[in-house]
């Protein structure tokens, strides 16, 4: 391997359990780790970096990852007890995965990116725990900015054009933090100043199946969901009609991002169709994949630019 690569490939010190962070122009929200109590008072601690990777062998973290998977089974209480054991095999891997790409990241942020209804908030929180990053949604950062605690009402009392320009300030503000999973809100990617932000750190698309969305939505529904609200039609055919559209729009600036999990070829790999058989904690094992793959191109690309002396080649 050559120089470049190996500086590239240099594991950062860990800093301490709290990401850095700097309060926002505005002062109306400042840096905080959400999870930190959470955190400490729950069984899932990957405290000593040092030991992790021994302690994923030994059955002490076992059950504490099975803990972690309880937490986001929440989420989808329908699961039956045979899954449950196969999601602790899953959780396991997941931890394994994360501290493999841990190093790799150098503190940079993830943002996730996708339609409304992806998965950005489950994944973001399941990332943010393995990685031990802070979880931030940008929706509600918004929200906490303008002081308006709903994206709806957001839209409606002032305009989308007003959300849009605080959404791009509190990408501004988070692109100067690090350690941080951010799940974005859908259609952050359509400003090119946004992905000027999201660039400072690594953009991960959750590509998921339009009629997919569709039924989440459906099953939740469409009042907090500013875009998909006034739609005529049953829950399920205005979403579809809405996505379909909005889709169209966007589909070439969420393929700007470093890395896509795409749940119909992870289901298709799988030998079916069906991405409702995938679980969160599987996208998440995928999310890290494509992130670690992201980094070793990069990693590659840049060691490709060094001679052996560790001089640039251009
Ligand atoms: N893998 C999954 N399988 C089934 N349902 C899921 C999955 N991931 C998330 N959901 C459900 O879909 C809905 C939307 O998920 P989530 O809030 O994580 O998406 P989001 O991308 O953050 O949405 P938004 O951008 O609209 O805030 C939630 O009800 C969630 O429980
Ligand atoms: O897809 C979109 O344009 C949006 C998605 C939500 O996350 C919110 O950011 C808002 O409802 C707009």
């Amino acid at each position: 391997m050559e120089v470049g690569a190996v500086l590239d490939l240099q594991p950062c010190s860990w800093v301490g359990s709290e990401a850095k962070g700097r309060r926002s122009s505005g002062g109306s929200w400042r840096f905080q780790d959400p999870y930190r109590e959470e955190r400490r008072s729950s069984m899932v601690r990957f405290c000593n970096r040092r030991d992790n990777r021994a302690s994923v062998r030994s059955g002490h973290v076992e059950l504490k990852v099975s803990c972690c998977y309880k937490k986001h089974q929440d989420h989808f209480s329908q699961r039956s007890t045979e899954t449950y054991h196969k999601s602790i095999d899953e959780a396991l891997l997941l931890k394994s995965k994360s501290e493999e790409v841990l190093p790799y990241l150098n503190e940079r942020c993830i943002y996730l990116v996708g339609m409304m209804g992806s998965g950005k908030t489950t994944i973001g929180k399941i990332l943010s725990e393995v990685l031990r990053y802070s979880f931030f949604d940008s929706d509600k950062l918004v929200e906490q900015t303008v002081g308006i605690s709903s994206v709806a009402q957001i839209f409606k009392q002032y305009s989308e054009a007003f959300f849009r320009d605080n959404e791009s300030e509190v990408l501004k503000d988070l692109s100067s933090m690090s350690r941080l999973v951010v799940a974005t809100g859908g259609g952050a990617v359509i400003r090119p100043i946004n992905w000027k932000f999201m660039k400072h750190g690594i953009s991960v698309w959750l590509d998921v199946p339009l009629e997919a969305l569709a039924r989440r939505i459906a099953a939740v529904g469409t009042d907090s969901r500013p875009l998909l609200h006034y739609e005529p039609g049953d829950p399920y055919s205005k979403a579809l009609a809405k996505l379909t559209s909005l889709f169209e729009e966007r589909g070439e600036a969420y393929a700007n991002a470093d890395a896509r999990v795409s749940l119909g070829e992870m289901a298709a790999k799988k030998g079916h169709g069906d991405v409702s058989t995938l679980t969160p904690t599987d996208i998440a094992f995928e999310a890290l994949l494509q992130i670690e793959n992201y980094v070793m191109d990069n990693a590659y690309a840049s060691s490709s630019r060094y001679n052996f002396t560790g001089a640039r080649r251009d």
